[in-house]
């Protein structure tokens, strides 16, 4: 019988509704285990202990809340090796990726703790005679977090650490598909001493527990990651209601290709920013558009590197793409897969394929000779998938890379200074990258984009203290 796992209330471990089964995508006859999936009623007790804990949590001082998320780094950090299997086992991503993911959590919380203690304020003075002013930042309460399959402990961690390091308590909803890593780093919280009512754990759907959290009167704001419907549902629901909201949803992010590229460098940045976690990042390098000059060499040097990556089982030592990580996301590729075809490209790989295991194992794919008016280059995939696009020049490259409706991550591989200084200044997107994939940030800068790729202020960083926090300007006159 599997382990039973449950949500996390209060201070104390509750069952759900019914239990629902955490299954590994390279092997699905593996059961990780049994996770408990929370009603609308108990969101409603997290919201309201979150509520009930809030106010001691911020009064208890930046010194305290910095020491909990200092101690949770360090249990994280010595588990990174037992949880990063956890995480690959159920994601599916491979056993390095799934560690070093586990150690971003680690230095997100480390980062965080700092931050605790250098909570941003202003004292100016005032347009009348002996008033002082001050701004200062408080905590906006309760916060709901509502998370992807994708990043199962490092975008929990980029959301829960910012919201208790500025004084905030939490409900956290991770996705259905991954419970396990989001349940190991609760226990965590709980082991490192945090007081009840702090930090709250609801699994189950998002169609009842995402949605009793975006009803509930005491949850204050809603950061998300996720896909755009979703994101856009939990807008206009917060909106009219009055609530906070942070979204990052999808990217199409585009890698331009000079030229004047050093090719092996060109070639690394892209097989990374496009294949690496199976594609399934939303920074993932989805676009390439490479210029006519460069566009054989870089094509053939990309496709047989591409089709040397070895998909396996994420635990495989040898495997360097794992599966993809449902049925459903390998049945939306196929879809894709097929669509390019029909739209006229050439593909090279994209097919399923058995792995030792049964699992949802895909050929990397490459989609040749694509117009970015193609439903391929304009919908993000989220699988191993690269829609490939020529470009005549630099000014082209930019507008067809600018040319979407997504602005998370956008890259140029090139050795000339102008182009590179060029491209910073006029690409549309959050975040560039001059030699080096779209994907795989640091921790501690901001993360977010422009147009249908995010909406509000940036998450990680400094800047994540926009959204945890609301401003008080404070007047005094001492007489
Ligand atoms: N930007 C990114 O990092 C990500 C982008 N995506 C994109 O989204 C596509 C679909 O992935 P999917 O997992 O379905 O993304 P979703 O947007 O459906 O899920 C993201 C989170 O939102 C929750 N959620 C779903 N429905 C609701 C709702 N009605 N109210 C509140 N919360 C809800 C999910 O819960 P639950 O899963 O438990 O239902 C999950 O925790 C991918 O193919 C990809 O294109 C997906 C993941 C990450
Ligand atoms: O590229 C990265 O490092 C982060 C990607 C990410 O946050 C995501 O795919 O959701």
């Amino acid at each position: 019988m599997a382990d039973t796992h449950l949500n996390y209330i209060a201070g104390t471990w509750v069952p759900g509704e019914h239990l629902t089964e955490n299954r590994n995508p390279s092997d699905i006859s593996d059961l990780i285990g049994l996770y408990a999936a929370g009603s609308a009623g108990d969101v409603d007790r997290a919201a309201a202990a979150a509520a009930e804990a809030q106010p001691a949590w911020f009064a208890a001082g930046p010194q305290a809340r910095a020491d909990l998320l200092d101690r949770v780094a360090s249990a994280i950090e010595a588990r990174a090796t037992d949880i990063g299997t956890l995480l690959a086992r159920e994601e599916g991503k491979i056993l390095p990726e799934a560690i070093a993911e586990t150690r971003r959590a680690a230095q997100i919380f480390r980062f965080f703790a700092g931050e605790a203690l250098r909570t941003p304020g202003e004292a100016l003075a005032s347009v009348r005679p002996r008033v002082d002013i001050e701004v200062t930042r408080e905590p906006i309460g309760v916060v709901g977090l509502i998370t992807p399959w994708n990043f199962p402990i490092a975008i929990p961690a980029w959301k829960i650490a910012p919201a208790l390091a500025y004084g905030n308590t939490v409900v956290l909803k991770p996705a259905e598909l991954v419970p396990a890593s989001a349940h190991a780093l609760t226990q965590i919280l709980h082991d490192a001493g945090c007081p009840a009512g702090v930090f709250n754990l609801v699994m189950g759907p998002g169609s009842v527990v995402g949605r009793a959290m975006i009803e509930n009167p005491h949850i204050a704001g809603i950061s998300f990651t996720g896909s755009v419907p979703t994101g856009q549902m939990i807008a206009r629901e917060c909106g009219a209601r009055l609530k906070k909201v942070q979204l990052e949803m999808g990217g199409k992010n585009p890698m331009v290709v000079m030229a004047d590229a050093d090719l092996p460098t060109a070639v690394a940045a892209c097989l990374n920013g496009a294949f690496f976690s199976t594609g399934q990042r939303c920074t993932a390098s989805s676009r390439l558009i490479v210029e006519d000059g460069i566009h054989d060499a870089f094509v053939e040097a990309l496709a047989r590197q591409m089709q040397a990556l070895r998909v396996g089982p994420a635990l495989a030592a040898d495997s360097q793409i794992g599966p993809v990580a449902s049925l459903a996301q390998l049945s939306s590729n196929l879809g894709y897969v097929d669509l390019a075809s029909a739209e006229g490209c050439e593909v090279i790989g994209g097919a399923r394929i058995d792995g030792p295991t049964e699992g949802f194992f895909q050929r990397p794919a490459l989609f040749l000779g694509a117009t970015n008016a193609m439903r391929v280059a304009r919908e993000e995939i989220f699988g191993p998938c690269a829609t490939v696009i020529r470009a005549t020049d630099f000014d082209e490259a930019v507008a067809l890379a600018n040319d979407s409706p997504f602005g998370l991550s956008a890259g140029i591989c090139t050795s000339g200074l102008r182009h590179a200084r060029e491209f910073r200044r006029r690409a549309r997107a959050g975040m560039v990258m001059v030699n080096l994939p779209t994907a795989g940030v640091d921790y501690h800068v901001p993360f977010g984009g422009t147009k249908g790729s995010s909406y509000g202020s940036r998450e990680q960083g400094r800047h994540a203290v926009e959204f945890y926090t609301t401003v008080k300007t404070a007047y005094s006159f001492a007489g």
